[in-house]
Formats: structure tokens, C-alpha cells, sequence
């Protein structure tokens, strides 16, 4: 898990075209497993939620992207953020396979199972965890790909574990950056590291040591930081880059849209709010694949 290469040198993969949504039917705040979802127990209004989701899916249709739905199970209030059960990937010589999660909370883990047979129905090669290895991993909530690049941005300490990382980047051949998180409210790496281009990311230094800020800071070449009030309370880098240019965001995030902006990039405002009882925005809402 070495940091010591340019990204320049390393295979180019192509952006992924298809998103996964998760319908939110059965989306509700019933446990807590996070900070954000003290207190919102019972508080989800599902017709407000549903408002959202769909403008959230009208958004990725409206930028062209090809959006799938799978729908939502009776009993598994958290699936809908579909950024977790899974690590879709495409290699340099262009296989499709995705890498199954393991939760971390016990009430997630039945989510798994549905998104292996959809990767299963759609052709992917569908792998889990070795089961000699400890530890879990909670997909693309914590491993995030860097744009444009066959190099792996992986989260650890609240609910994936490092040595995850070390076993398929070795099967499949990327290097992994590893970043430890130190702050519960950023408990995934999609809560305080957005990539938007090869060359750019939006962040929240809070979230990370002083060692991950340098590797964030040696392997973009521009960052942006958002700051506390945006990135804690309105989960601004839980945003979502689908293209470079557009950058799908929780509304009301008005200093980090302007440093958006300011940057040349067009931040798209949608509300969020009922995703954000549950500690979820946009990011977590969705999974791209190829
Ligand atoms: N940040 C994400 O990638 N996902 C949001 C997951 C929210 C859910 N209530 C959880 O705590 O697992």
C-alpha cells in the first residue's frame, strides 16, 4: 500500500456511465449506528424522503447518466444507500467485477446478498472477502476510486478495516491509498473525501491525521477544503462528481458551492435532509458502475 508513485503513470480506467439506485420504500431511521441518527429514530417522513430520492434520480437521468433502480426490501431501512454493499470496479484490461462488503453493523448485513445478484444478473464477476481474513468493509462507502485512474482511496477505523485493502488490491493488482479516519461523525471516507477529476478533490481536513492530509494533498493536485459547518452539519463532501464538471451536492452548503464555483465547476443543489437524519447524503445514495 505503497503512496510513492505519480498518478500519471498509472493505468487509466474510464469513468463509469451507470448508476445504481436503491428505492427508498422501506428507508426509515430505526437504530442508531452512527452519530447523525441520535435522535431521528421514527423521524423520517417517507413521502418527503421520496420527493428527494426522485429528484435525486431526475438529476443523474438529466446529466445523461443510465440509471438503474433496484428496489427496496421490507426490513432493511438502510439500503437505500447502495454506495455500502459493494466495490464495482473495472480493470485495465477492461474485466468487470465487484468486491462484496462486509458490514460492520449487524443490521446491515443482510443488504449483501441483493446487490450480489444484481452485479450476478448484470455479468460482473462477483468475489467476497477471503474468509481467513479479519475484518470488515463497507464498500464504496470507504473505498473510493480516484477519477480517471486504477488507484484505490481506502477509508479505515470505524467500519472498515485496513488489512482489507492489502488482500484484493493485491488480487487485482491497484495501489491503495489508506486513510485512517479519526472523527465518528466522518465514520465513512464518502463523509469527508469527494475526488471530483483526476486532478482535484474536495475535502474536510478535520475528518483525517496529518499523514492523510499529505497524501490527499501529494496526489491532487488541487484541493478543496470545505469547511466545518458545511462538511459536519449539511455533509458537503458526501457530493458527487458523475462528470467533472457537475458536482451533485446537499443544499445550503453556500461556502463550499462558492469554492466550487470558483474552481469552474457547477455545483448542483439537491435536499438531502430526510438522507441526512440517517447520516447519508448523496454520495451514499448511489453506486456507479461500468
Ligand atoms: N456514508 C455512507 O456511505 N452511507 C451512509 C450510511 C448511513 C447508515 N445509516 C449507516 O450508518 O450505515
Amino acid at each position: 500500500m505503497s503512496a510513492d508513485f505519480s498518478i500519471d503513470a498509472l493505468p487509466p480506467i474510464p469513468r463509469p456511465g451507470r448508476v445504481l439506485l436503491t428505492s427508498p420504500d422501506h428507508f426509515r431511521v430505526e437504530y442508531v449506528i452512527n452519530p447523525h441518527m441520535a435522535g431521528n429514530v421514527g423521524d423520517v417522513d417517507p413521502s418527503i424522503a421520496r420527493r428527494q430520492w426522485d429528484a435525486l434520480k431526475d438529476t443523474y437521468e438529466r446529466l445523461g447518466m443510465e440509471v438503474n433502480v433496484l428496489a427496496g426490501i421490507p426490513d432493511l431501512p438502510d439500503m437505500v444507500f447502495c454506495a455500502n454493499q459493494s466495490l464495482p470496479y473495472q480493470t485495465p484490461g477492461g474485466e468487470l467485477g465487484v468486491v462484496l462488503s462486509r458490514m460492520h453493523a449487524a443490521q446491515r448485513k443482510p443488504e449483501v446478498e441483493h446487490y450480489e445478484r444484481f452485479f450476478g444478473s448484470v455479468g460482473y464477476e462477483v468475489q467476497g472477502l477471503d474468509p481467513d481474513l479479519p475484518g470488515d468493509f463497507e464498500g464504496m462507502g470507504d473505498a473510493i476510486w480516484h477519477p480517471g485512474r486504477y488507484l484505490l482511496w481506502g477509508g479505515y477505523g470505524y467500519r472498515t478495516d485496513r488489512q482489507v485493502y492489502e488482500r484484493f488490491a493485491e488480487k487485482l493488482g491497484f495501489p491503495v491509498i489508506a486513510l485512517e479516519l479519526t472523527d465518528p461523525d466522518f465514520y465513512h471516507l464518502d463523509t469527508c473525501l469527494c475526488p471530483i477529476d483526476e486532478e482535484t478533490a474536495l475535502y474536510y481536513p478535520g475528518a483525517f491525521t496529518d499523514e492523510g492530509i499529505a497524501a490527499i494533498k501529494a496526489h491532487f493536485r488541487r484541493t478543496i477544503e470545505a469547511p466545518e459547518d458545511d462538511a459536519r452539519e449539511r455533509f458537503a463532501c458526501n457530493a458527487h462528481s458523475p462528470d467533472g464538471e457537475h458536482v451533485l451536492i446537499q443544499a445550503g452548503s453556500a461556502t463550499t458551492n462558492d469554492l466550487l464555483r470558483a474552481g469552474g465547476y457547477e455545483p448542483v443543489e439537491l435536499d438531502t435532509s430526510e438522507f441526512l437524519k440517517s447520516g447519508g447524503s448523496v454520495f451514499c445514495m448511489k453506486l456507479m458502475y461500468w
